[in-house]
C-alpha cells in the first residue's frame, strides 16, 4: 500500500510502537532494492566468482543495517483508521518480504480490492505462485477487510479453494469482504484474480480482540 494520508488518532494496536504520518521514503527505497536483489538472485545465471562477489556486497550492506537497531515494529495509520506495521509482510512497504500488497480500494459496498505483483522468487509449481503465499494474501485480504468494515480480528480458520494457478509476474486482484459477525467470530471472503480469471478463493473465520 503506497497511500501516504496523515495518521488518525486511533492508538497503536500493540505496544508502544510509534505510528508515523507517512512512510519514510528512504524505507520503501531500501525494500524496493532488496525485492529487485531477490529476483535477480533467482534469475541470476552469472559465474561462481560473480556470485562470491555479489555475497560479499550483500554482507557489507548487511552490516552497514546493523549497526544501530529498533526493538519494535514501526506502525503507520492507514485511511481506515488501523495500524499496519511498515513492515507487515504482506502489505508492508518497508518489508522485503511484502510482494507488496498495494492501492486498497474500498467500494461503496465496503468491499476490499488491493493489486499485487509477484516475481519468480515466489513460485511454487513452475510458473505459479506458492500455495502457500497465495493463502497469505487472501488472509491478510479477509483481515484488512473486516478492519476496514469496523470488526479488527485474527484469522481462526481460513480455508483456500485453488481453482487454477496463480501466475508470478503477473499483476494480481486480491479482493476480500465482510460477510458477517456472530458473537466474536467475523465472517469474510475473498479471492485472487489474475487476468480476469479467478484463481483462488478463501472463505475465512476471523475472531475480534
Ligand atoms: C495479526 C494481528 C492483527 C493486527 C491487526 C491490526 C489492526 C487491523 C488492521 C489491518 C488488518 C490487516 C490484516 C492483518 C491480517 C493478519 C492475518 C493474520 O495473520 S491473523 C494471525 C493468524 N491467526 C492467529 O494467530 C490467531 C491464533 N488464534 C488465537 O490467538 C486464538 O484463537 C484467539 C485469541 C483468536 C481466540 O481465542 P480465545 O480463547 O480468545 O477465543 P475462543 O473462545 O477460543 O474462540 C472465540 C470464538 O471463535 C470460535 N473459534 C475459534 N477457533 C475457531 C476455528 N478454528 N473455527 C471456527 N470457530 C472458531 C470459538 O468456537 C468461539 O466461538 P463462540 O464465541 O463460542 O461462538
Amino acid at each position: 500500500m503506497t497511500d501516504e494520508r496523515p495518521g488518525t488518532t486511533s492508538p497503536p494496536a500493540a505496544g508502544h510502537a510509534p505510528v508515523l504520518p507517512a512512510i519514510p521514503a528512504e524505507t520503501t527505497l531500501l525494500a524496493a532494492r532488496i525485492r529487485e536483489l531477490v529476483e535477480a538472485g533467482v534469475h541470476t545465471d552469472v559465474a561462481a566468482e560473480d556470485l562470491r562477489a555479489a555475497a560479499e556486497h550483500v554482507t557489507a550492506a548487511t552490516e552497514l543495517l546493523r549497526e544501530r537497531t529498533r526493538e519494535e515494529p514501526l506502525l503507520l495509520s492507514y485511511l481506515d483508521g488501523n495500524q499496519v506495521s511498515v513492515h507487515n509482510p504482506v502489505e508492508g512497504p518497508g518489508n522485503p518480504l511484502a510482494p507488496p500488497m498495494v492501492g486498497l480500494e474500498i467500494d461503496e459496498s465496503g468491499a476490499t480490492s488491493s493489486t499485487a505483483l509477484l516475481g519468480a522468487a515466489y513460485e511454487g509449481p513452475p510458473g505459479r505462485v506458492h500455495g502457500g503465499w497465495v493463502a497469505s494474501l487472501l488472509d491478510h485480504a479477509v483481515g484488512r477487510a473486516v478492519a476496514v468494515a469496523g470488526h479488527p480480528a485474527m484469522t481462526v480458520s481460513l480455508t483456500v479453494d485453488y481453482r487454477r494457478g496463480t501466475p508470478h509476474g503477473v499483476p494480481l486482484t486480491i479482493n476480500a469482504r465482510f460477510t458477517g459477525k456472530e458473537g466474536r467470530k467475523v465472517f469474510a471472503t475473498g479471492e485472487i484474480v489474475a487476468d480476469g480469471e479467478t484463481t483462488a478463493e478463501a472463505s475465512a473465520i476471523l475472531v475480534t480482540y
